[in-house]
């Protein structure tokens, strides 16, 4: 490796900062990477950051320093962030061995050690009777803390960690200690300069290896999702959907452009906006942002649905005839891509106004086009409107199940029929259920990748707004001129593949979010769980034990579900289990890096105890 300004060298042990924090901990310089100027570095629970120069200390000059009684929220912040928080609770020898590994080696020398010994004395007294609680509690305090309700037990745990020496924790700062004269007089000063220092580390994100291959993967995506789309609309629309018909005849220009259908298509998402923002339902609190902030989002996904179908309704009743959306798909497939290019834009330019801790870690690269696809702001909002939920839960989720729904009255039309056929009516129920059940616990979203870690940007836009109701409605369109009669067996094996993976789904994925929102919930403390270097935890026993993405078994069963109700005479409505094989499998993928870089040892102790990705004893 080329290295220019080589302050650290390959093999060099040094302090470095843990990013969000003013701590800093013993690592081990990796390497520099000489076009970005970042080192990659070690900690000693098998972390790997990339760190700037101006986040490396020499070891030379570092002083254990025991805490002082400040709560500022920086503060506040680095101990739910540090890697000292790994001695928390937890009885299995991974616990031991993250907390052992958080430890760090380089004792204070033993003048400086009596000097912290008697500071740390002096402060331990009236804080002697929490310690003695926390060892009372089994250290519950430590599962509480990641409770966003449990303010009260944060403020315990957090006095309960200013009694425990910081030379035990392995935790670092900057600061030099004074005699406690002095220690006083500069208190202030340097409240501020941390209180700064955690906000610019907390700021600058530390960069992410690049997905979806790279800058040049970027504009392939860009082009090829796009084209994708189109060809499966016109695919479906031939007399012979048969891939022996592949390419289908490209329509002229004007085709795509309806500017009625364009009306229908901004009446239906302001529609949605409307029923988004109106003071109904739950405020629920999403994770944990890197500046501590927790935002809060109008769950009413529910309400929306049921207001949505009276809607329609009222809509058929005064003769509106449905099966336009049948007639019209390729032009209102046009009017959404319009009108996801535009928000990519206006998401993209906007993330430039941005404050630093806004972005996406993914969607930070400097390439226009990388993050103009994967997304730059984490939670872009007007207000208290977050377009990212919004277009996720509403406008095309909903839009899916009113795109089938006219699809099943498109089927009766052309086929002459009293009532949609089996197969149809089981398309329609199954992605019903799903898209019911995803707005029912809409809160659960808030726990998801695309919601905690992904950038705003062309990928969701276009996955959200045309991906999900033009091309996860194929089996229903399909099925309106290839009908696929079900004798009673199928149908009832359909069925029950269908529940069976709903179950898992359902399950695992509330587990999980159950136990991200309240580790001490007292339904989950059968589970055996991975404390990790993060201050959070990883459930390794329940769903979560049997493989290490239950909710996609559950999810791939009722794909399956879905297809088989379309028979085996063309490939197209096989089209979604297909893609969404490699989607689950690449998004499996992406975690397990992203999973690895947060948690470090912690995560490989997990793939070790849980071997298999998704499904049990195969992948
Ligand atoms: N129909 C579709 O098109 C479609 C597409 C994609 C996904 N989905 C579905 O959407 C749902 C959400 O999927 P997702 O991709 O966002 O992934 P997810 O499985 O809900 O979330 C992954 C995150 O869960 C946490 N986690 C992982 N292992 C854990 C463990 N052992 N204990 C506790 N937490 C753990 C990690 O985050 P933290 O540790 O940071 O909390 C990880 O990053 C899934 O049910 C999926 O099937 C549907
Ligand atoms: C454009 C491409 C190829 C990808 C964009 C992916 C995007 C369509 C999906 C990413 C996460 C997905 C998701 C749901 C729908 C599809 C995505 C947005 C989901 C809202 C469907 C309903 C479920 O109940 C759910 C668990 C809430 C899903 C969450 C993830």
């Amino acid at each position: 490796m080329k290295m220019p300004t080589v302050k650290y060298q390959r093999g060099d042990m040094v302090m470095g900062r843990w990013p969000g924090s003013n701590l800093y901990y013993e690592v081990k310089v990796l390497g520099l990477d000489a076009k970005s100027q970042l080192y990659t570095v070690i900690y000693k629970d098998g972390t790997e950051l990339e760190l700037k120069e101006q986040d490396i200390k020499s070891a030379a000059g570092f002083q254990s320093r025991s805490r002082s009684r400040s709560r500022s929220p920086s503060r506040r912040r680095s101990r739910s962030r540090s890697p000292a928080r790994t001695t928390r609770r937890s009885s299995s020898r991974t616990a031991a061995a993250v907390a052992a590994a958080a430890i760090t080696e380089s004792a204070p020398s033993s003048r400086r050690d009596a000097k912290l010994k008697d500071s740390v004395e002096v402060r331990l007294s009236p804080l002697q009777q929490t310690k003695a609680a926390e060892n009372n509690s089994n250290n519950k305090h430590e599962k509480k803390e990641e409770n966003n309700t449990a303010n009260e037990v944060n403020e315990k745990s957090e006095a309960v960690a200013e009694a425990v020496p910081e030379k035990n924790q392995g935790r670092y700062n900057l600061r030099r200690r004074k005699d406690d004269g002095d220690f006083k007089s500069v208190e202030a000063k340097v409240e501020q300069l941390e209180e700064k220092e955690a906000k610019l580390a907390a700021a600058t994100p530390p960069s992410t290896p690049l997905d979806f291959g790279g800058k040049i993967g970027a504009y392939f995506w860009l082009l090829f999702l796009p084209a994708w789309v189109l060809f499966l609309l016109l695919q479906v629309n031939l007399e012979d959907p048969s891939l022996a018909n592949f390419p289908p005849p490209l329509p002229p220009l004007e085709a795509f452009w309806d500017v009625q259908a364009l009306g229908f298509v901004i009446l239906w998402i302001l529609f949605q906006a409307v029923l988004y923002i109106l003071p109904v339902g739950k405020l629920s609190e999403g994770m944990p942002l890197r500046s501590g902030e927790r935002l809060k989002y109008r769950t009413n996904g529910f309400f929306a649905i049921v207001v949505s179908s009276v809607a329609v309704a009222a809509a058929m009743h005064k003769g509106f005839d449905l099966t336009y959306i049948h007639s019209h798909f390729l032009q209102l497939t046009a009017a959404s891509f319009i009108i996801s290019i535009l928000l990519s834009t206006y998401l993209y330019v906007r993330s430039h106004y941005a404050a630093p801790e806004q972005l996406a870690l993914g969607g930070s690269s400097g390439n226009v086009v990388y993050d103009f696809f994967k997304g730059h702001e984490l939670n872009p909002r007007i207000k208290n409107f977050d377009l990212k939920f919004f277009c996720e839960m509403r406008p095309g989720l909903i839009g899916w199940c009113l795109i089938n729904f006219a699809m099943a009255l498109a089927e009766m039309k052309h086929q002459g029929l009293n009532a949609p056929s089996h197969s149809m009516i089981l398309v329609n129920l199954f992605q019903l259920l799903y898209v019911v059940d995803g707005l029912w616990n809409e809160e659960a979203i808030l726990t998801t990748m695309d919601l905690m870690h992904d950038g705003f940007g062309f990928m969701l836009a276009f996955g959200d707004l045309v991906w999900v109701p033009f091309t996860y409605t194929l089996q229903a369109y399909y099925l309106v001129s290839w009908p696929n009669p079900l004798s009673l067996p199928a149908l009832g094996a359909i069925v029950t593949l269908k529940l069976v993976g709903f179950y898992i789904f359902r399950k695992s994925n509330s587990e999980k979010n159950a136990f991200r929102r309240n580790p001490s919930d007292t339904r989950l403390s059968h589970l055996r769980n991975i404390p990790t270097a993060t201050g959070k935890s990883l459930l390794v026993s329940g769903w979560w034990g049997v493989v290490r993405h239950p909710n996609y078994l559950g999810d791939l069963l009722m794909a399956l579900a879905w297809s088989l109700p379309c028979g085996f005479s063309h490939l197209l409505p096989w089209y979604y289990m297909i893609y969404f094989i490699i989607l689950l499998v690449h998004r499996d993928s992406r975690d397990m890096s992203e999973c690895r870089r947060k948690y470090g040892s912690a995560w490989d102790e997990y793939c070790r105890t849980v071997r298999y990705r998704i499904i049990p004893r195969v992948y």
